[in-house]
């Protein structure tokens, strides 16, 4: 009986979010393992089966890590941000944009759906700017790290339109053709903002939000986007978890109706989080009131 009830409001949100776009950020650190990176993949094929549009974002922090180290450099971040020079680009761009993209776009079409891998550079759809980091009240250049500065979304509409899943690496342009290295975080925020998707799901390797990140008691489940600020202005939201609750609180604003943080090294965690009534992450809303 139990089992009855829990397909029976399954479905019922296939059904809610049948045509929704889903834009899913596949981090780096959810996607080390290649036994859980199948299934992850094969969950968001199952989306698209059940009617859904997601789109894929991935980042790949490690695996340019990975490249960095064989070429004997050494990677360096300022404020969560890799310093990128010159032959670091070519090397992000190589790895994100050949290796990590269509390792994903493989495994997509593999699980008998349509994938076709972009960078923010194909058809300019993601125009930036160079970004400078504050320390200390001083501006530092890193290179040729971006902050976007608009999205076209007719590629990626063009794509949803036909049936394909878009897979985009987070690599930004200019007028003059520079390229750019933009956290993924802040990539999957502007495109879900920018086309206004239903939801936005960042993947990463911690089960969501905690109040005590050494207490595993206290996972956040649901909360406010006014609360999440409090959180970080208070320290408790810190580090690598700034620029998804700073993305995610921008997409909300911009008319994403609710943001899911989710551990994709747990198995069938998207299809969890969107097809039970608890959850298993931390879900951010625009509106959210503590009863
Ligand atoms: N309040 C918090 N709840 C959960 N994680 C937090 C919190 N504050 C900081 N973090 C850190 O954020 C990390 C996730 O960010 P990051 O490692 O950059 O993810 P990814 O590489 O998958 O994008 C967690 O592993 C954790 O160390
Ligand atoms: C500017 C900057 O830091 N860009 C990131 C882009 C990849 C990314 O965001 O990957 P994860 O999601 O796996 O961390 C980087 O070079 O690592």
């Amino acid at each position: 009986m139990e089992d009855v009830k829990i397909l029976s409001q399954a479905l019922s949100y296939i059904m809610e979010f049948h045509g929704k776009t889903v834009v899913i950020k596949y981090g780096g650190n959810a996607m080390k393992d290649e036994e859980t990176r199948e299934k992850v993949i094969r969950d968001i094929a199952l989306l698209k089966y059940v009617g859904m549009l997601p789109v894929v974002v991935h980042g790949g922090g490690p695996a340019i890590n990975e490249m960095l180290y064989k070429l004997d450099k050494k990677p360096e971040f300022k404020m969560g941000n890799r310093v990128t020079d010159r032959e670091t680009i070519d090397i992000v761009e190589m790895v994100l944009g050949g290796k990590v993209n269509k390792e994903i776009v493989s495994l997509l079409n593999k699980n008998g759906t349509r994938a076709v891998g972009i960078t923010g550079k194909d058809s300019n759809m993601i125009m930036a700017e160079k970004k400078y980091i504050n320390i200390d009240g001083e501006k530092i250049d890193i290179g040729y790290v971006g902050q976007v500065q608009k999205i076209d979304t007719e590629i990626i509409e063009n794509l949803l339109e036909a049936g394909i899943i878009p897979v985009i690496a987070p690599l930004g342009t200019d007028k003059d053709g520079n390229t750019y290295n933009i956290n993924a975080d802040y990539v999957a925020g502007e495109i879900a903002s920018a086309l206004k998707a239903a939801k936005l799901i960042l993947m990463t390797d911690i089960d969501g939000i905690y109040r005590d990140i050494n207490d595993k008691d206290t996972l956040i489940h649901e909360i406010g986007m006014e609360e999440v600020g409090k959180l970080t202005e208070d320290g408790i939201i810190c580090g690598g978890m700034i620029p998804k609750v700073e993305s995610s609180v921008s997409a909300l604003k911009n008319g994403v109706e609710k943001v899911h943080i989710l551990n994709g090294q747990k198995e069938h965690s998207i299809l969890m989080e969107l097809f039970t009534k608890d959850g298993i992450g931390t879900m951010i809303m625009a509106d959210y009131r503590e009863y």
